[in-house]
């Protein structure tokens, strides 16, 4: 990798306290968007100071580190906040597959929020203009003609699913996410901040992401990294939301002790306290996951806090995460392998890590759930069930379709 190509040295980095500047996905002021935003907080940014490419491969979040830090250690900084996500940001996405090609961006400019407190940072080659806070073109709601089948046709999917089940139950694994995906055809390039806008407002408790024409609302935060603070939220276990509050409360509790759904669970959970807590110093996890509501549906959740023995940067603890029986299955390897031959598609950068990590090495990282890829006039949707000895692929089809429902509403409002 050229890094010299992409990633001008010496930037200067400059960041200011400013007044409020309300709706921070509204003040974006061109299609491309990066964001990461919840309940009103966050960052955006626009422009690009540097774009980092980093090859696939084992080390790749190690990579994506030091080359970073290589970046920023050259940069001029003046960033009188020094809080989470002030002075320059990286935004990324990192594809699912440890193959694949993953990218970082340093924006030219970013607009952040936290408890209360906002600022506007630029980030320019030494020399060059400063970007400056203006909307300039304001964004047009997409106009979905028509959707058509991905990979795999319904189906086709579900026999996949039975597939999976066949092969839990001969003990070759214990657990398997398997995905599909549904394309969306505009009339028009797709402007991402219509979509954006929708999703922060329909699920204000979920990340509303967009990096590099990836955008989505992920319930599911993989890693936060504060100083030595560490939080993260494992998500695994779905029902949707009843037709009623009698039926939802019916569907909690039975959400809550279903036996599949928390074996579900416990592969995900386990798989987290196991890769952190050689990390940690103190590590919490409930013994009992709990649930978490969201507009369509409810999921089994376990919150987790812990402090990091040992310096290390969010992109460090991305490494020992990354894939998580969440998005991929257990065993890690064998899963992988039957992803790879039960979808037949490639992943990209969904149920990848994507999120943002500044200079101090702080950051936030959630998994790229309820997503889609943006190309042009084409949105390419994905959702994924996670498999069990016991699943079933008819309701394992109606989860997926579940799923598919944030981004479909976001394309078509
Ligand atoms: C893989 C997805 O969700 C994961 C996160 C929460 C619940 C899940 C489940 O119940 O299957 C999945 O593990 C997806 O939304 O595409």
């Amino acid at each position: 990798m050229n890094l010299a190509e992409d990633a001008p040295h010496h930037l200067v980095v400059r960041t200011v306290p400013i007044t409020d500047p309300g709706n921070l996905l509204s003040r974006l002021p061109q299609p491309t968007a990066l964001a990461w935003v919840r309940h009103g907080e966050g960052i955006v940014g626009w422009g690009e100071a540097a774009r980092i490419t980093i090859p696939g491969g084992d080390d790749r979040f190690t990579a994506a580190n030091h080359r970073l830090a290589e970046l920023l250690d050259t940069a001029h900084i003046d960033d009188p906040l020094h809080i989470p996500g002030s002075g320059p940001v990286a935004f990324g996405a990192f594809g699912f597959d440890p193959k694949a090609e993953s990218t970082l961006i340093v924006p030219a400019a970013i607009l952040g929020r936290r408890n209360g407190q906002a600022w506007y940072t630029s980030i320019t080659p030494r020399g060059a203009t400063p970007e400056t806070l203006n909307l300039l073109h304001p964004p047009l709601p997409p106009t979905i003609t028509g959707w058509s089948d991905g990979t795999l046709t319904a189906p086709a999917w579900a026999r996949a699913v039975a597939q999976a089940v066949t092969h839990i139950r001969a003990g070759r694994l214990g657990k398997v996410v398997l995905a599909r995906d549904l394309y969306a055809h505009a009339t028009e390039p797709i402007d991402a901040r219509t979509p954006l806008g929708r999703l922060a407002t329909r699920f204000p408790g979920c990340y509303t992401f967009a990096v590099d024409g990836l955008i989505g609302a992920t319930p599911e935060l993989l890693i936060r990294r504060t100083g030595h603070t560490i939080d993260s939220l494992v998500l695994a276990g779905t029902t949707a939301r009843g037709t009623d509050p009698t039926d939802d409360r019916n569907r909690a509790t039975q959400l809550l002790n279903s036996a599949k759904d928390r074996e579900e669970h416990a592969y995900a959970a386990d798989m987290v306290r196991d890769a952190l807590t050689p990390l940690c110093t103190d590590l919490d996890i409930p013994t009992d996951p709990r649930l978490l509501t969201l507009s369509n549906v409810m999921h089994l959740a376990s919150p987790v806090h812990g402090h990091l023995a040992e310096q290390r940067s969010a992109l460090d603890v991305l490494a020992a995460l990354h894939p998580t029986p969440a998005v991929c299955g257990t065993p890690t390897n064998t899963a992988l392998d039957l992803i790879r031959e039960l979808e037949v598609m490639d992943r990209g950068r969904y149920a990848g890590p994507v999120g943002w990590t500044d200079a101090r090495g702080d950051g936030e990282w959630g998994i790229a759930l309820r997503c889609a890829e943006l190309t042009g006039n084409r949105a390419r949707l994905f959702a994924g069930c996670g498999i069990v000895a016991d699943s079933d692929p008819t309701a394992e089809l109606a989860e997926a379709q579940t799923k598919f429902r944030p981004m479909q509403y976001a394309l078509e409002g």
